[in-house]
């Protein structure tokens, strides 16, 4: 890393001191021409675009100010779904007398800190500066500011290019709550450096982060209380799985306080302990508080202003269907650009951003966006949101999960899929909760953006048995549906006495079908 200039670290890190990502970044090569593409910020979308570009021949360069892999890889999917996997096999173990097998559960935290970190170490490598330079591209350690349309300075270099990628991702919001900022509290930042598991935990916000931690600390053993100001936990979510994931989380012992801002923070003097005060008046004590009340763009100190580039009025920085900005020669993607903000988007979005950028094409975004959220039951959903508000026209059809064999078996049927359809049985949306629904949800985005209809899905054989039949048994039920209305019924029905007639003919003439080819 000779030559660079370290950048802050992020606070948080799993695995402490320099990392493979940090030690990996070479040092900022001498410049005869400005960059095809300057990359800012080595996440997801930083490195997705980088790569991209660098593989169509572009001379691209990644500035990286941390680590490389960003909060997917340190802070974000990847320890919480290790941190929730240890959790749900406690659950289960657990919970197994249910299907007659009992066992004393006994979590080991700082073993479960363990898996989490290794998760994390194994899969690094792909995200490494190394991996990162295979595609040819040149990645650097060091804060980049944009100081001009075509220009940044990367900690006291100037660096000058034809094009940029905005690629910065976000951080946890810290809303001006009276006393929050004095609570030393958790963030997804900096939970993975508890080495105990907290006694008494309060998770402000229910949205995904609140309920996936939450979930995860109750399931280890943690006292967990959720505050959380809207009526329904996962608010973006269709209310039936808000309400199931409800009840999952008060069956493992959560108290979830729904339609309960919290108001005020008393830290109490000297310790990571204290008392949150509700907007009712009501006050909740904890040991460790953990934030989850949304996120913030990282656009503080990039320089935006001086390169052209306009925020929207959250503070996100604003891009057209193509992904380019408000200056021609930046684009965007990833968290930076607002919700919806998922892994998955961040690295499809920049690598459509890189190719519009050094291809000089005009592609847009893809608005069909699966999401999963991972607690138990798992809730996945894509495409029009089902619910109670659904737009005109647009009707569900719903299969409870003890009507899909699996989960019978399995003894997990609190779930469902419902699919929205469209007046012609297009599907156009759908919500799946439970087991390995974010698994079952692929096929249904495919169709989506295939405009596949029931029928289709319908006519292609699932195995037997998997949760996948709760797609196809939904996709069964509206076919059936609209063989039973009049129209088709009277045209099936016909068919069949056309059929039993000419049958009937036949048989009085003495042969069979396939005498009278033979006799040909
Ligand atoms: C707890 C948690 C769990 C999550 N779970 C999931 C999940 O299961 N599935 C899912 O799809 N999504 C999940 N997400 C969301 C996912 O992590 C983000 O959507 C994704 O990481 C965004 O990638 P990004 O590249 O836009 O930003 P980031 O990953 O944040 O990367 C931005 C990078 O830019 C760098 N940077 C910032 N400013 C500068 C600068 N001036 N110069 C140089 N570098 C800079 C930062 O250091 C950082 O490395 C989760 C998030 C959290 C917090
Ligand atoms: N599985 C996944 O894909 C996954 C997992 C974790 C995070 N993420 C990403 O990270 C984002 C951020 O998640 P998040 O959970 O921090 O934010 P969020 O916006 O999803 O949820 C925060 C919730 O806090 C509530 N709230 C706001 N102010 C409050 C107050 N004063 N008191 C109590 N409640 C209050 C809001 O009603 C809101 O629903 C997600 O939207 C998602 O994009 C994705």
């Amino acid at each position: 890393m000779s030559g660079t200039v370290a950048g802050p670290t992020v606070s948080g890190s799993p695995v402490a001191g320099p990392t493979a990502s940090e030690a990996g970044a070479a040092p900022l090569p001498p410049q005869e021409q400005p960059w095809d593409l300057l990359v800012v910020g080595g996440g997801t979308a930083g490195l997705v675009g980088a790569q991209t570009a660098a593989r169509f021949g572009a001379r691209v360069l990644l500035v990286e100010r941390a680590r490389t892999g960003g909060d997917c890889l340190w802070t974000g999917c990847v320890p919480s779904k290790s941190l929730l996997a240890a959790a749900h096999l406690a659950a289960a173990a657990r919970d197994g007398g249910r299907l007659g097998v009992l066992a004393a559960v006994d979590v080991g935290f700082p073993e479960v800190v363990e898996h989490v970190r290794a998760a994390i170490r194994t899969i690094e490598p792909v995200d490494s500066p190394a991996a990162i330079e295979e595609s040819g591209a040149v990645v650097v350690r060091g804060t980049a500011t944009f100081t001009g349309p075509g220009s940044a300075d990367v900690d006291g270099r100037h660096v000058a290019f034809r094009q940029a990628l905005v690629a910065t991702g976000s951080g946890p919001a810290l809303p001006p709550i009276p006393g929050l900022d004095r609570a030393g509290a958790l963030t997804s930042e900096t939970v993975w450096d508890l080495r105990e598991l907290p006694e008494r935990l309060v998770v402000l916000g229910g949205g995904t982060i609140g309920c996936e931690l939450g979930q995860a600390f109750a399931r280890l053993g943690a006292q967990v209380s959720v505050v959380h100001s809207h009526e329904q936990v996962l608010p973006r979510e269709d209310p039936d799985a808000a309400a199931l994931v409800r009840a999952a989380l008060e069956g493992d012992g959560v108290d979830v306080l729904t339609g309960s801002r919290a108001a005020a923070v008393e830290p109490d003097p000297g310790g990571p302990g204290g008392t949150v005060v509700l907007a009712d008046g009501r006050r909740v004590g904890y040991d460790r508080l953990l934030v989850a009340l949304g996120r913030t763009p990282r656009t503080r100190g990039l320089g935006l202003d001086a390169a052209g580039v306009e925020l929207d009025g959250h503070g996100c920085v604003r891009v057209d269907a193509h992904l380019r900005t408000t200056n021609p020669r930046i684009w965007a993607a990833g968290d930076v650009t607002g919700p919806p903000q998922f892994t998955h988007l961040a690295g499809v979005r920049a690598a459509l951003a890189a190719s519009n950028a050094v291809l000089g094409l005009r592609r847009s975004v893809d608005p069909v966006v699966p999401r999963v959220t991972f607690t138990s039951p798992e809730v996945a959903a894509v495409g029009v949101r089902s619910g109670p508000r659904l737009p005109a026209g647009l009707r569900t059809e719903t299969v409870q999960h003890h009507h899909v064999d699996r989960a019978v078996t399995e003894g997990e049927t609190a779930g469902f899929t419902r699919l929205v359809l469209d007046s012609r049985s297009r599907i156009v949306g759908a919500t799946i909760v439970g087991p390995r629904a974010g698994e079952s949800l692929a096929e249904v985005a495919l169709a989506i953006r295939q405009g596949l209809r029931t029928r289709d899905v319908a006519g292609t054989t699932h195995a037997y048995p998997t949760y996948g039949d709760g797609v196809w048994s939904a996709a069964i039920a509206d076919v059936r549906r609209s063989l039973a209305s009049p129209a088709v019924a009277g045209v099936v029905g016909g068919l069949v006495r056309l059929r039993r007639g000419w049958l009937d003919l036949r048989g009085r003439a003495g042969r069979t079908p396939g005498q009278a080819r033979s006799a040909r």
